[in-house]
């Protein structure tokens, strides 16, 4: 599989105007009145929000936005207090995240689960075990768990080939370096073939040297006819990569469209402003351009 260095974007996502809650010629994913609050805190309050397939939509927003906890009702990590939201056209509120994951929408973390004391292979291989669940009549007869560990590990070795990780298929997991583990976090996330493929800030705590591999990884999902919703504080990564980005503030989808446009409106801009008070907004040939503390 050859990376694309100039990644080809995907065009006429949106019908009428680029704007909160525009419609998709062919939305995977469709959100409606999802409202989650903590307290007195709205953390959560999407009225309307499609993710179009077969795209590259970025989720953005000043910390404390709501990306993480929407991630996380859209899964079944969490629930909402009202809301629903279909997946292919299935309705997914109330739907526990194992299921929702052998329906083909799956999810990585900020702060990746990989298992410290467990090698490579075997955070790959239970990660296979977790999203496709387990049936009590696989367990009880030896010969289809055999059957079926054979053929998880082979789709381990294969994705581990493919993420550059094979040689470390022994090694305990804690042994990786921050970039790798978000490799394996990727790897571990396609043991199901997925549909929707759902990353939670990819670069962050990645190596420059892992950068372009990661942005590679993330471009060949979609050349493999995946569809890719992440969130990323990376205005390089979402420039780079993103076919369409939704910006979101204070719970809220405030601006939504292709990512040269998006950046330039005034609403994502405020966003940025408010929320960043010790963030440096420079405009860079008419777009935002994110500089956080620690990249001064
Ligand atoms: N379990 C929780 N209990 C209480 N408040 C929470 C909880 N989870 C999130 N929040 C609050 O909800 C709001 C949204 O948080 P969330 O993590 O979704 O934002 P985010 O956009 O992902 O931010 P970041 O970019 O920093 O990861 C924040 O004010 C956060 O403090």
């Amino acid at each position: 599989m050859s990376a694309n260095p100039t990644p080809q974007k995907s065009t006429n996502l949106h019908v009428g105007d680029a704007k909160p809650g525009c419609k998709k010629n062919d939305p995977i994913l469709v959100i409606d009145n999802v409202k989650k609050t903590f307290g007195g805190l709205t953390a959560v309050d999407v009225e309307h929000l499609e993710i179009p397939r077969g795209a590259i939509t970025a989720l953005i927003g000043p910390n404390g936005a709501g990306k993480t906890t929407l991630f996380n009702l859209l899964t079944g990590f969490d629930t909402p207090d009202t809301g629903t939201w279909s997946f292919l056209g299935n309705q997914l509120a109330g739907v526990p995240s194992f299921k929702v994951a052998q329906m083909g929408q799956v999810r990585t973390f900020q702060l990746t689960k990989a298992l410290s004391l467990l090698t490579v292979l075997e955070n790959m291989k239970l990660g296979a075990k977790n999203q496709a669940g387990e049936k009590l009549i696989n367990a009880l007869i030896p010969s289809r768990w055999k059957k079926q560990d054979q053929e998880f590990e082979a789709k381990a070795m294969e994705l581990l080939k493919r993420f550059k990780l094979d040689a470390k298929k022994d090694d305990f997991a804690g042994s990786l370096s921050g970039g790798q583990r978000k490799l394996l976090e990727m790897a571990r996330a396609l043991m199901t073939d997925p549909t929707l493929v759902m990353l939670d800030e990819p670069m962050a705590g990645v190596n420059p040297a892992l950068t372009q591999s990661l942005l590679e990884h993330v471009l060949n999902l979609k050349n493999d006819g995946m569809t890719v919703l992440f969130v990323e504080h990376d205005m390089h990564m979402v420039r780079h990569i993103a076919d369409w980005v939704v910006v979101m503030a204070e719970g809220k989808v405030v601006a939504e469209g292709a990512p040269d446009t998006v950046m330039r409106e005034q609403a994502v801009i405020d966003a940025y402003l408010g929320a960043h008070q010790d963030t440096d907004l420079g405009v860079v040939t008419g777009r935002i351009q994110v500089i956080s503390e620690e990249d001064k």
